[in-house]
């Protein structure tokens, strides 16, 4: 099976680093988009900026820079792997919109809102931005709980791998599933999709929380309040809700949560140290989508009448309209309401 993926970050260089380690039937290439970075993995054999410690294996191929080579490449693999943050998805989607190959995204987000203007100015997940850039791919998307250290170590993973499309589904599978690395398939993207941009913003709740020290009733709480919110978005949003008690939802929450290897955890815990949106974002190095999809979440629930209380102080934390005391009082000093409503 020929793959490549394109977008060298952490993610990306994991997924590519773990494919690669099947030699007789996976042939991989890793497509990073500065010529420069490339050379730099070929010499020295280590993504030392987004994986540093884990050998790249001989037989996986890097390449870079050029877009004749990518859509060279591309059009002749049995699956493109699009591994850049949602911000680099409808550039990368627009070059490869002629390819009619399968491909699958491992962006968890909402796109920003592209013009507020728009006579529907929100911001879009990643299936309604290849609806718009490439409805003719065959696409599907990627997601679970999973840091890209511990996969690119070889640690035992389960991920899913959503699509409309059994052949989609089928590439992906094969593609990854091994001996570490469970895939499980599921037919709905919508869900799927919701549950990885929404624990982000959720994970930075937690992070919040722990960093103030509120102890670990008030992490429990935030998970699974913060679990309802998810699917209730998701449900208005055309997904089932079985999907949120699975891997791409319960499942991912959890891990984002409450592990430190999270970029969004990592930025509640900075937020409740007293660092601003801006300066948490420039310590970490590496793309935090909740910050940057929690406006969008939001919106989206505000058209759809759906309440997200917690996404909603997110926002205002993240804003600097709260401050990390005053956003847990507005959560506490909520009306009493039944559990399920
Ligand atoms: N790191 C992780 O453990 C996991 C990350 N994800 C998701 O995967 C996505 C990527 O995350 P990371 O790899 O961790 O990010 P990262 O910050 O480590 O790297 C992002 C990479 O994308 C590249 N990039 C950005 N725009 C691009 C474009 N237009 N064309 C080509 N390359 C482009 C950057 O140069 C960089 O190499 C995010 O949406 C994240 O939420 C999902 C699961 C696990
Ligand atoms: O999506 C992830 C784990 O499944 C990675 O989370 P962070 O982007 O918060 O590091």
């Amino acid at each position: 099976m020929k793959i490549i993926v394109i977008g060298a970050g952490a993610w990306g260089t994991a997924l590519a680093v773990n494919a690669a380690r099947n030699p007789a039937t996976h042939q991989v290439v890793l497509w990073a988009r500065d010529g420069a970075q490339a050379e730099a993995l070929e010499r020295t054999r280590e993504n030392a900026r987004y994986l540093p410690g884990i050998p790249l294996p001989r037989e996986l191929a890097l390449r870079g820079g050029d877009v004749a080579t990518l859509l060279d490449a591309a059009a002749q693999a049995d699956l493109i792997i699009v591994a850049t943050p949602v911000a680099g998805l409808r550039p990368t989607l627009a070059l490869l919109q002629g390819v009619r190959v399968p491909l699958a995204w491992l962006c968890k987000g909402f796109e920003p809102a592209q013009d507020p203007t728009a006579p529907r100015p929100f911001g879009l997940l990643p299936h309604e931005i290849a609806r718009q850039v490439a409805p003719e791919l065959p696409a599907g998307v990627l997601s679970g709980p999973s840091f890209a250290q511990e996969v690119a170590r070889g640690q035992p993973t389960a991920l899913v791998a959503a699509s409309r499309s059994p052949a989609v589904r089928r590439a992906m599978v094969e593609a990854f599933h091994g001996p570490t690395l469970r895939v499980y398939a599921s037919d709905d993207w919508v869900g799927v999709e919701v549950g990885g941009a929404v624990k982000n913003v959720l994970a930075i709740a937690t992070g919040l929380a722990d960093g103030l020290n509120l102890g670990l009733n008030a992490r429990a709480a935030l998970i699974t309040r913060g679990l309802a919110e998810i699917a209730r978005l998701g449900v208005a949003l055309g997904a089932q809700a079985e999907t949120f008690m699975g891997l791409s939802g319960l499942g991912d929450l959890v891990l984002t949560a409450t592990g430190d290897l999270s970029r969004n955890r990592r930025v509640g815990l900075l937020l409740a140290a007293g660092k601003t949106t801006q300066q948490a974002v420039q310590s970490l190095g590496h793309v935090a989508e909740g910050v940057y999809s929690a406006h969008t979440v939001l919106q989206r629930a505000h058209h759809l009448g759906v309440d997200m209380p917690i996404t909603e102080c997110v926002v205002a934390l993240l804003d600097g309209q709260l401050k990390p005391v005053e956003a847990v009082a507005a959560l506490m000093g909520r009306d009493p309401k039944g559990e399920l409503l």
